[in-house]
């Protein structure tokens, strides 16, 4: 850019800061930069990346400096480089999903800390604050300080940002508590073919919500009659089907059980967090939960989501495509165990550190060493469990890992309806992926990667995959159109590139 051009940006991105009434500092924080960089941007001496002009345009909501927030993220990898070094595990984004969900019980200020910062709290919070909810990130942090206006105003809400997220679905179970009657844009998401909604429909009965879906809406209805309680039996041992039922048991006044729940991490989070709010909930990490409510929750409190397992699955995968050696620290290893018996099994070695304590004081954690070495494919198929098993979201990373491995790896995803399809996108990169049918793939292994062009399919663990590949494949790999995979991991191309690899990111435009 000339600097004639720059001044004319700059005074652009000054007025529009000024035209939404925010400081340079706060400009910044959203920016996660300082303040002093606003200032030499808006004064014309500052060179800006594409990157950073696009995340201008999205900071100030403005045509002006919208260059190109509206064309899709892509990724160059440099590719066939082996990672080395250390790496931290961050927040997951189920637990974050479920935790900004239930501060909607609350009408005290939430913090949450340590949040993920990715493109699915994002669409959250843009729902939240457009229904009158303010969100903040505390500077220098990442901590999101949220307070609840005194009625919220669901009539604004934002339903572009609602309709890309299926979390919009676990706005039912803290809405039926405010609302006798409301209506909420259908769940989208990622596209892993259909995805059930009855099961929440048929756990949200008991505290009589009725759901009619119309015209790409959930219009609900409160029958207030309705004496819940009791026990609600969950005809599906769901992870958000879980969290609505406690969104609604947490504040039914009196004593709820949940059988069939799942005890998974993100529930386990949630319920650790329903306890700060007071709620006492017995069995949890069980599959039959008690729900103490309290059905007014009014209180300052603070909760740290704990690590994600998935993205710590991701980056051990990672180590093993590119066999590589590097120290994943705060693995949360309760919901790792199986996933590392199996590897043990394929012949993967590794360390593990003594165990320690996620911040919530809750979950355990350990680091966790790759040592590279040859693999063998798995005797039998690997298939997903609800936990304790196999997690469903790790067995993507099972391909990547079955391509490197001596054998044929039959992989079995009998819970999504086309999440196994997108793993064929491993093809063009040298991997031998034979479709038996929508729900199986036989991999034989091992495999000479090359590089490829591929564009994301609509869905994030498979994305993902498809980049770690990109990772071992020697020469210039392009991965197309990445949001799917900023919606579940924060950062993660600065945090791969720290360790060793070569990502550079692109718009088109
Ligand atoms: C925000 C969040 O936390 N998302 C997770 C959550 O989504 P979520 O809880 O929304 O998952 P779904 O309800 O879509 O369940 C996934 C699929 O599994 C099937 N199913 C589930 C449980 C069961 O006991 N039997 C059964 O058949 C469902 O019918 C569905 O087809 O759980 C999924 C499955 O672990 C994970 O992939 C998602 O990352
Ligand atoms: C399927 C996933 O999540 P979600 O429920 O947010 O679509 C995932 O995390 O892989």
């Amino acid at each position: 850019m000339t600097d004639d051009y720059l001044d004319r940006v700059g005074t652009l991105i000054r007025d529009a800061r000024r035209q939404r009434k925010l400081t340079q500092s706060e400009l910044a924080e959203s920016l996660q930069t300082s303040q002093s960089a606003v200032a030499r941007i808006e004064q014309g001496k500052q060179n800006l990346s594409l990157e950073m002009v696009a995340r201008i345009g999205e900071a100030l909501d403005t045509e002006v400096v919208q260059v190109a927030t509206n064309t899709p993220l892509n990724l160059r990898i440099k590719g066939g480089h082996k990672l080395s070094g250390e790496i931290d595990v961050r927040t997951s984004k189920n637990a974050a999903v479920a935790c900004l969900c239930a501060s909607l019980l609350n009408k005290g200020k939430t913090t949450l800390r340590n949040l993920a910062r990715i493109e699915e709290v994002n669409r959250i919070t843009e729902v939240l604050n457009s229904i009158g909810v303010k969100t903040r990130w505390l500077p220098d942090s990442s901590d999101l300080e949220i307070t609840p206006p005194a009625r919220l105003d669901l009539d604004a809400m934002d339903e572009a940002a609602a309709q890309r997220t299926r979390t919009i679905l676990m706005f039912l179970g803290p809405l039926l508590h405010e609302f006798d009657d409301f209506k909420l844009p259908n769940a989208g998401g990622c596209d892993l073919g259909a995805r059930t909604v009855e099961p929440h429909m048929h756990a949200l009965s008991a505290f009589g919500l009725q759901v009619e879906a119309s015209h790409g809406y959930y219009v609900a209805t409160v029958n207030r009659e309705v004496a819940a309680g009791a026990t609600i039996i969950l005809t599906e041992r769901g992870d958000t089907v879980t969290e609505n039922a406690l969104f609604a048991a947490a504040r039914f006044d009196g004593t709820t059980t949940i059988r069939n729940a799942s005890p998974n991490y993100m529930v386990q989070d949630l319920c650790f967090f329903l306890e700060k709010l007071g709620v006492r909930i017995d069995g949890i990490g069980t599959t039959t939960l008690i729900v103490h409510g309290r059905p007014h929750i009014d209180q300052d409190v603070e909760y740290h989501p704990s690590e994600d397992p998935i993205e710590a699955m991701s980056l051990l995968a990672a180590a093993v495509v590119t066999t590589s050696e590097i120290t994943i620290k705060r693995v949360p290893i309760e919901f790792m165990e199986i996933e590392l018996t199996l590897l043990a099994s394929m012949g993967m070695k590794y360390d593990l550190s003594p165990e320690y304590t996620s911040a919530n004081g809750r979950t355990r954690l350990a680091d966790l060493r790759t040592i590279p070495g040859p693999l063998v494919a798995p005797k039998d198929k690997i298939h997903p469990m609800p936990f304790p098993g196999l997690n469903i979201d790790n067995l993507p990373f099972f391909a990547a890992i079955a391509a490197v491995a001596e054998g044929q790896t039959m992989i079995h995803d009998w819970v999504y309806e086309n999440r196994a399809i997108y793993l064929t996108e491993l093809t063009p990169l040298g991997a031998k992926v034979h479709l038996m049918d929508p729900h199986r793939v036989l991999i034989e292994g091992p495999t000479r990667w090359r590089a490829a062009e591929v564009m994301c399919p609509p869905a994030l663990r498979p994305s993902m995959v498809v980049l770690l590949a990109m990772l071992a494949a020697p020469g210039e790999s392009v991965l197309r159109n990445v949001y799917v995979i900023n919606r579940g991991y924060e950062d993660i191309y600065t945090r791969l590139n720290a360790l060793g690899a070569d990502i550079q990111s692109f718009r088109d435009i």
